[in-house]
């Protein structure tokens, strides 16, 4: 017999307390929609649909001319049939679907990093966030410019306690000469977890020139974001760590299939979803995450 569910769907839109400054501009507001499938047992499922279409997801819009050309009443089938260009909505339905009937348990044993403000407001927020029990900070590079930069880098890596760990995110926007510098400079610094994305996607070449040949190690982020390109970048013969974020992976069942076979340094990051999102994702983090990797999904501030 064929397993039907009641499926409706509602956007979101919520405005970051501090907008996010990357190398990507400026984010001021996380769109979404969550998803509820409910079968003919009253059994509830909730997904989210966060898609990042600059990190190569489908669009906010794609995701809702989707959902609305969807009939109210929907079958497994076709939960299993959409297509990698909309990999949010991979996600949303399939965690939608894992989570039906079942009991939402948020993992305990993960470790989180906080996300510091990008240029020199990290000097004065990594310690509200030491205080709140994080150990590992990430911290956003290429976006000022870069002797001041290495500045604040200098003055934050002295001001952090010997036990935490900083991480680097370029987010696609060095030059190979100013990642050869940052390296360079993060060799000596013993307190630098890796190197997130320092060059743009197209560059994977010099991303795997750069990591034979300096210690600190290089995370792929943009270039591994959805599950094609993960393959890709695998099969190129990248093997520093990935940066998971499940929201945009496309299906748990087939991220979760391919992390356990090839036992991937994955570090799983944030969406910046709402907690239905983060939930599906961090259960995927707490199966899949190596233990000495915690995860980037620091408390991030909403307005609304
Ligand atoms: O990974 C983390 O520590 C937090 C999430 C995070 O940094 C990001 C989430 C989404 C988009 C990006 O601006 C940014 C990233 O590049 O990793
Ligand atoms: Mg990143």
């Amino acid at each position: 017999m064929v397993k039907i569910f009641n499926f409706d769907f509602r956007c979101y839109r919520r405005r970051f307390l501090q907008p996010l400054i990357t190398n990507h501009g400026i984010w001021s507001t996380r769109e979404g929609l969550i998803i509820h499938l409910r079968d003919s047992g009253g059994n509830c499922g909730w997904g989210e649909i966060a898609p990042i279409s600059w990190f190569g997801s489908e669009t906010l819009e794609e995701a809702i001319d989707f959902c609305r050309q969807l009939p109210g009443v929907i079958t497994r089938e076709m939960i299993f049939s959409i297509p990698d260009s909309l990999p949010a909505c991979q996600f949303a339905f399939e965690s939608a679907w894992e989570a039906m009937g079942n009991l939402l348990r948020y993992p305990q044993s993960l470790r989180y990093s906080g996300l510091l403000p990008a240029g020199e407001g990290a000097l004065s927020k990594w310690k509200t966030l030491w205080e709140q029990g994080y150990r590992t900070f990430k911290w956003k590079i290429g976006v000022g410019e870069f002797s001041r930069e290495w500045e604040i880098f200098d003055l934050l890596t002295r001001k952090l306690p010997p036990t935490a760990k900083l991480r680097l995110d370029a987010n696609g926007g060095l030059s190979y000469e100013e990642a050869k510098l940052w390296l360079g400079i993060c060799d000596h610094v013993s307190k630098v977890e890796f190197l997130e994305q320092p060059l743009p996607i197209p560059e994977l070449g010099g991303m795997l020139e750069l990591s034979a040949s300096f210690q600190t190690a290089i995370a792929l982020d943009e270039s591994v974001a959805t599950f094609p390109q993960l393959q890709y970048c695998f099969q190129q013969g990248w093997r520093g760590i990935f940066v998971i974020k499940p929201g945009i992976a496309g299906y748990p069942s087939r991220l979760r299939q391919f992390c356990q076979q090839h036992h991937i340094d994955a570090v799983f990051s944030s969406v910046f979803e709402t907690a239905i999102g983060r939930q599906a994702a961090l259960q995927l983090a707490a199966e899949l995450s190596p233990k000495n990797r915690a995860v980037g999904f620091g408390v991030h501030h909403f307005l609304n």
